[in-house]
């Protein structure tokens, strides 16, 4: 990849000279004799949103999971800067307690230490952010998709992470709730939280990314401002997906 390519613009912090989140090197998974990562390179900056797009298959949500340290490479390395701290991932169906929201953020809270002084204030202000205000008391079971998935998001920011990620928040949501999703993702985006977020809806990306890397057989094969991206992709595969010929 050409050097220059890796000078994105950034939407959300233009004052704020980019920094390296995260850097993966020849990062490659196997997995019954097959790379389902093969050699993948990807460098994310500080601020704003990189949507990863790519077909069925092609390894997105194992990036993900590369990413948050939950599957360790079989080659090549992920190297998170110092200020980064550890990722955050936020899965398409959430993983919540069988408690109440304030219950589900509390223990979110605790989990990341944060002062027991500091914990009321905090949790009042996810709820906020996630607008769950009105729901606190709610067994976090009984919200909507649309709510659990913010719950899901509020509860990954509690530990104030630098790097979230975001695998396919809006699958099966409704314009309204994938709005409110993207309302809360664009917020922590604002704030200084880089997000990677995977999704298959083209309008998304195109509402909420800075930059989109684009995945296919286990490797990035562009990674580039969205506008150039939709308007101009550069790679056969990203061609065939954005007109819907690439099958893997
Ligand atoms: N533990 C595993 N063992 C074997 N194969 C796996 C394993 N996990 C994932 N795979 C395979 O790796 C490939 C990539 O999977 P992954 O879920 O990352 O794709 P994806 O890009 O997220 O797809 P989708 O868009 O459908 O969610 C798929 O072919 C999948 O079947």
């Amino acid at each position: 990849m050409p050097a220059d390519r890796r000078v994105l613009p950034f939407r959300h912090t233009p004052a704020a000279p980019a920094r390296p989140v995260a850097m993966v090197r020849a990062l490659t998974l196997r997995r019954g004799g097959r790379a389902l990562l093969d050699g993948l390179e990807l460098t994310l900056f500080t601020g704003g949103i990189t949507a990863l797009l790519g077909p069925n298959g092609a390894g997105k949500s194992l990036l993900l999971r590369a990413l948050a340290g939950l599957i360790p490479p079989d080659g090549g390395a992920i190297d998170l800067a110092p200020h980064t701290g550890a990722p955050a991932l936020v899965f398409q169906k959430p993983v919540l307690l069988h408690r109440t929201v304030r219950a589900n953020l509390a223990h979110a809270l605790r989990l990341a230490r944060v002062p027991r002084a500091a914990r009321a204030g905090r949790l009042a202000e996810l709820l906020v952010q996630a607008r769950l205000s009105a729901q606190a008391q709610a067994q976090a079971r009984a919200l909507s998709g649309g709510e659990q998935q913010r719950l899901a998001i509020a509860r990954a920011l509690a530990a104030r992470p630098r790097l979230l990620l975001l695998d396919e928040p809006t699958a099966h949501l409704d314009p309204a709730s994938t709005a409110a999703v993207e309302a809360l993702v664009r917020a922590a985006a604002h704030a200084g939280v880089k997000v990677l977020i995977v999704t298959h809806d083209r309008a998304q990306a195109a509402r909420l990314a800075d930059d989109v890397a684009f995945l296919a057989a286990g490797r990035i094969t562009e990674h580039r401002p969205a506008d150039d991206f939709f308007q101009r992709p550069e790679s056969d595969e990203a061609r065939a997906y954005l007109e819907g010929r690439l099958l893997l």
